[in-house]
């Protein structure tokens, strides 16, 4: 249907792709809500099928929609396709058919959007599509659309957030419980938060592939996962909760993407985009450090609006489901009224700067040999990398002790050789804990 013509002729057709945690929740949605959500959009939504891999699987779906078919039934007569598979193929085919068919797509899929964002939104231009995709980020929570649409007119400089449930639930239950790793893990997945394979969770892709896609509509830039600089959760150990409890901190795995602009000498500014995802330490009284479980929070800052956070169930079949379903209420509205929503919006072109040119802070705990002279010997490793310590505490054991150091911002580089150098001074005994610091003043 060309851009912006009204779709008078009846009801919504929707395809969904994906029957798992996610889209079973779409349908009962869908199921439940039929009545409202002709009211809301003006005409009755219709699913004319569901594209799954195992038909035999037991599912609250209606069975005669299944088939294993999703090719044909995104090239069946469709005005939506939302899409619930997840990974990038055969995803990422599926919906470049139907944007390029002009059926509008509502997509939960980070890891697609993060990648192949420009050749999906290419399509829906091209035929005059829509392309949402809320529920790719934080889950339940109204976060794409704001940044989008109603931050429109103003100039965003950070966002920082908590953007994945799983890991989330991990550093949560491991710092308030001391429960294992892998026994939170299995939980989350039981709980349907943690992605198909886990790792994606745990080693920062799924939060990486979600910080692309807040920089890109933060900074009107486009950033994908690979920009991102990328360290999950597996590293983060017992002897790390435990340090970051005795300075009375908590781990958290952030996304954070920020505006950086630097001014040279002769005055002139410069302006990049960075985006990271790290675990690291937070002040126990920090907003952040009380998001616990499944839940998401995400801080954007704009020049004019000053500073906002967003709230809710990151991840999970319903929660998720919630922001689908809006997204595909508006796409529907859409049809039905004429009209398009916003396009991608890359203009800006910000150079996007690596990880080793963005100085953050540094907690280092170190085991070291309770002797004069100790405190000095470490101090000048930092001094002769150019790393400033913010703070030292020191606490004596009987032949041995504990050393923690708060650097203030330091490149990542540096840091690195100054902790391999320190580690290798006859000394220190052990390097227990090295991690970021966020949330503080500089
Ligand atoms: N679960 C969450 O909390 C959550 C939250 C936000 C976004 N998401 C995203 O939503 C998407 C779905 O997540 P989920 O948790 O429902 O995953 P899931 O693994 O529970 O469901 C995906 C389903 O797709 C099916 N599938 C795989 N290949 C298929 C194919 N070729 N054709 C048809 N079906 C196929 C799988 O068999 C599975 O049942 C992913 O992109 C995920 O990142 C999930
Ligand atoms: N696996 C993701 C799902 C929500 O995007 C998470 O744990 O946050
Ligand atoms: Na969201």
């Amino acid at each position: 249907m060309p851009e912006g013509k009204p779709n008078s002729a009846g009801p919504i057709r929707v395809a969904l792709l994906g029957c798992g945690t996610v889209g079973t929740e779409v349908v009962r949605l869908l199921t439940d809500q039929a009545a409202d959500l002709t009211a809301r959009i003006g005409a009755p939504v219709v699913l004319t099928g569901i594209a799954v891999r195992k038909p035999n699987k037991h599912r609250e779906v209606p069975a005669e929609l299944l088939t294993t078919d999703a090719a044909a039934l995104v090239a069946s007569d469709v005005d939506l396709v939302v899409e619930v598979i997840g990974g990038i193929e055969p995803a990422r085919t599926l919906l470049l058919e139907a944007l390029r068919s002009g059926k509008s797509v509502v997509t939960a899929n980070k890891a697609l959007l993060a990648e192949h964002s420009a050749e999906l939104f290419e399509a829906a231009d091209a035929s005059g599509a829509d392309l949402y995709f809320e529920a790719a980020v934080a889950g339940a929570i109204p976060l794409l659309r704001p940044l989008r649409e109603s931050l429109a007119g103003d100039r965003i400089t950070r966002v920082m957030g908590i953007v994945n449930g799983t890991t989330n639930f991990i550093l949560s239950g491991m710092d308030a419980t001391g429960a294992s790793y892998s026994e939170t893990l299995e939980e989350a997945s039981r709980l349907g938060y943690a992605e198909a394979d886990p790792t994606a969770d745990v080693d920062g892709f799924d939060a990486a592939s979600k910080a692309a896609i807040l920089a890109s509509l933060a900074f009107h830039t486009r950033v994908t996962a690979s920009d991102v600089h990328r360290e999950g959760i597996s590293a983060v150990s017992a002897s790390d909760i435990a340090a970051a409890k005795g300075l009375g901190r908590t781990v958290k795995l952030l996304a954070i993407c920020e505006r950086v602009t630097e001014t040279a000498e002769d005055g002139t500014t410069k302006e990049s985009v960075a985006a990271r995802v790290h675990p690291a330490m937070i002040p126990r009284s920090h907003p952040l450090a009380g998001v616990n479980g499944a839940f998401n929070a995400v801080f954007v800052e704009a020049d004019a609006a000053g500073e906002m956070m967003f709230y809710g169930q990151g991840a999970g079949g319903a929660p998720t489901a919630s922001a689908v379903l809006g997204d595909l209420v508006a796409v529907a509205r859409n049809r039905v009224h004429g009209g398009r929503g916003p396009r991608e919006s890359a203009y800006a072109g910000l150079p996007v700067r690596s990880i080793g040119q963005t100085p953050t802070r540094y907690h280092i705990s170190l085991d070291v040999a309770d002797r004069a002279g100790v405190l000095a010997q470490v101090a000048a490793v930092f001094a002769e990398h150019d790393v400033s310590i913010a703070a030292v505490r020191q606490e004596g054991r009987v032949d041995d002790a504990s050393l923690v150091i708060v650097t203030h911002a330091a490149s990542d580089a540096a840091l690195r050789s100054t902790v391999d150098k320190v580690g290798g001074l006859p000394v220190v005994r052990d390097v227990v804990s090295v991690m970021r610091v966020e949330g503080e003043e500089q």
